[in-house]
């Protein structure tokens, strides 16, 4: 059995990866860490009565009362870092959902997990979909450099753009032939018109009531368009790529960013 924790668990996707936990026939839940319980155990829920899983508020008392070998961490970004170095420190594999780390936080994090010989994960977008577009867009970008991300979400998302976005931007970045886009005269006659400049790609984020998660990355050529879409309509579309991560960092020595690298 792999012993997991989940931070977050009051959360959207915490909730929803708690549910995957209990319910997955290789994982044990040995506790859940989120800063606005109340409960002292999941069993004072009424989804988990029959449950005995032990409820924190702080990290420092979870490590100090559980044994883990994973840690699932959908919390929010200004603690993502300090979480998923918290987790390594005590060789827990992280598994990471949270987004908003820098590219020097996943490196740092990177160099710690090597030192402590202990796996991760951090993945911006755990939906398999979500994967191959980045994946397609990588393709196509090395015909079409001309391109634009639109990342669609909920109303209630911290950060933008989306960490699906700038992976794919990332990623994108490593193969394309670098170039400015539109007229180098443009004016934004509103700030902030042509969206977020990521190397010249241009990223926008679109902020709505009944959305959950969706993007397209739109190329543009001579006379023709391309674009590539993912649409997440339950939080569901996340667990099995959640799944793989934890049944695979507890063999990995060292933390990946992307879960394409588990594929
Ligand atoms: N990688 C992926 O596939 C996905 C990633 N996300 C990311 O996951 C994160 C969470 O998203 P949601 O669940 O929608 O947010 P949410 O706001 O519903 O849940 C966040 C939870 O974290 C808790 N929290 C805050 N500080 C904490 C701490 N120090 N320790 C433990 N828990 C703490 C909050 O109390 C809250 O319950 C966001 O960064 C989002 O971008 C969301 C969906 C999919
Ligand atoms: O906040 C969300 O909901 C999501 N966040 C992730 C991101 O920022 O890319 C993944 C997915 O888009 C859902």
């Amino acid at each position: 059995m792999i012993k997991i924790v989940v931070a977050g668990f009051k959360g959207r996707m915490g909730a929803t990866a708690t549910k995957m936990v209990i319910e997955h026939e290789r994982f044990e839940l040995v506790g859940v860490l989120d800063p606005h319980a109340q409960e002292k155990n999941l069993s004072e829920i009424s989804d988990y009565q029959e449950l005995n899983v032990p409820v924190f508020k702080e990290k420092e008392t979870l490590v100090k009362s559980v044994v883990a070998d994973a840690w699932i961490d959908f919390t929010i970004p200004k603690v993502a870092y300090e979480n998923t170095y918290f987790a390594l420190e005590n060789k827990i594999a992280p598994v990471v959902g949270t987004t908003g780390f820098t590219e020097e936080q996943v490196a740092s994090l990177i160099k710690l997990s090597k030192a402590q010989k202990t796996g991760g994960l951090i993945a911006p977008n755990f939906a398999i979909g979500a994967v191959l577009m980045m994946e397609f867009a990588t393709k196509a970008v090395q015909y079409f450099p001309d391109v634009e991300i639109i990342e669609l979400h909920h109303d209630n998302k911290l950060d933008a753009p989306s960490g699906t976005a700038v992976k794919t931007a990332e990623m994108m970045e490593e193969v394309r032939a670098k170039k400015a886009q539109g007229n180098p005269d443009e004016k934004e006659t509103i700030k902030g018109a042509r969206g977020a400049d990521y190397e010249g790609m241009r990223i926008h984020s679109v902020r709505l009531p009944g959305l959950i998660a969706h993007q397209q990355v739109q190329f543009g050529g001579t006379g023709e368009g391309l674009t590539i879409r993912h649409d997440s309509y339950d939080r569901a579309s996340f667990m099995s790529g959640v799944a793989l991560g934890c049944e695979k960092v507890v063999e990995l020595k060292e933390l990946v960013y992307g879960l394409e690298n588990l594929l």
